[in-house]
């Protein structure tokens, strides 16, 4: 089911006075409970796209949805709260690993919010496979790859329905980014999406790649096992997730 659409997006920048559009018609859909890839070249407006989908760059045109309702009925808050933008360079706070997973309670967007249990923020944690780690580890003795797998469980601890990630693995050698792709596939369930730019080769956890080059965007699915999801990595986390435990 298309969890996730872009229809004919649009974004115009200002450059040296005058404006430049990396791209004025590019769409796309989602599936629940699937990864995707977006590539390109540099400077073909990947960033630039999921930035403009995250409600964080204006458009110049073009539409979004969510579950079929149009961002217009949402407040830009809720709607960035569903569609999660994570930075390639995501920024922990000073503090425990309980304290960054429950950062996003601190923030206007979840007021009136419960933050998460001990005891749900420990599942998850389990998920992303730290050697150890606990909760109340500092977050800054850990290691990059630690560090972005921690980054990726506080977005993906507020539930959004849409991870846009970009490039949250480019900084990390291959055996980090591989655990970040693996954290990543685990932690969707049928209802939420994800789609991730990504520079290095396919390492089988998305469902299909989306290229954008020259203002325009096509797709290309990979190849799917017998029951129809990707080659590599499960929803491990579709229980946590999906709200029994928390
Ligand atoms: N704030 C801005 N003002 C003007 N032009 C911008 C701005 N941000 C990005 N651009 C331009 O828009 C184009 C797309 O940039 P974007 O960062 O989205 O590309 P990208 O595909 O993500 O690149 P890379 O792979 O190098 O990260 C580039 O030509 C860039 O110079």
């Amino acid at each position: 089911m298309t969890v996730f659409e872009a229809r004919h997006i649009g974004v115009q920048y200002q450059r040296n006075g005058e404006p430049f559009a990396p791209f004025s018609d590019v769409s796309l859909a989602l599936e629940g409970g699937r990864m995707y890839n977006l590539t390109g070249p540099s400077g073909s407006g990947k960033s630039t796209l999921l930035a403009a989908c995250a409600l964080m760059l204006p458009r110049s045109g073009g539409s979004l949805a969510l579950n079929g309702v149009p961002f217009d009925r949402f407040h830009p808050t809720e709607w960035r709260r569903r569609v999660c933008l994570v930075p390639q360079a995501s920024a922990l706070v000073p503090g425990t690993v309980r304290d960054n997973l429950r950062f996003p309670w601190t923030l206007k967007v979840n007021a009136g919010t419960e933050p998460p249990s001990d005891e749900f923020l420990e599942e998850l944690l389990a998920l992303a496979q730290l050697n150890g780690v606990t909760l109340d580890h500092s977050a800054a003795q850990l290691s990059g790859g630690q560090q972005a797998r921690v980054a990726l469980l506080r977005a993906f601890a507020t539930r959004p329905t849409v991870m846009l990630l970009d490039e949250v693995e480019a900084a990390l050698d291959e055996e980090s980014a591989v655990a970040v792709s693996r954290l990543t596939r685990a932690l969707l369930t049928g209802a939420t999406t994800c789609l991730r730019i990504r520079h290095r080769a396919d390492d089988g956890y998305a469902c299909g790649t989306f290229t954008l080059a020259d203002g325009a965007i096509s797709y290309e699915a990979h190849p799917v096992t017998a029951d129809n999801t990707p080659v590599a990595g499960t929803g491990a986390a579709v229980g946590i997730l999906e709200g029994a435990s928390r």
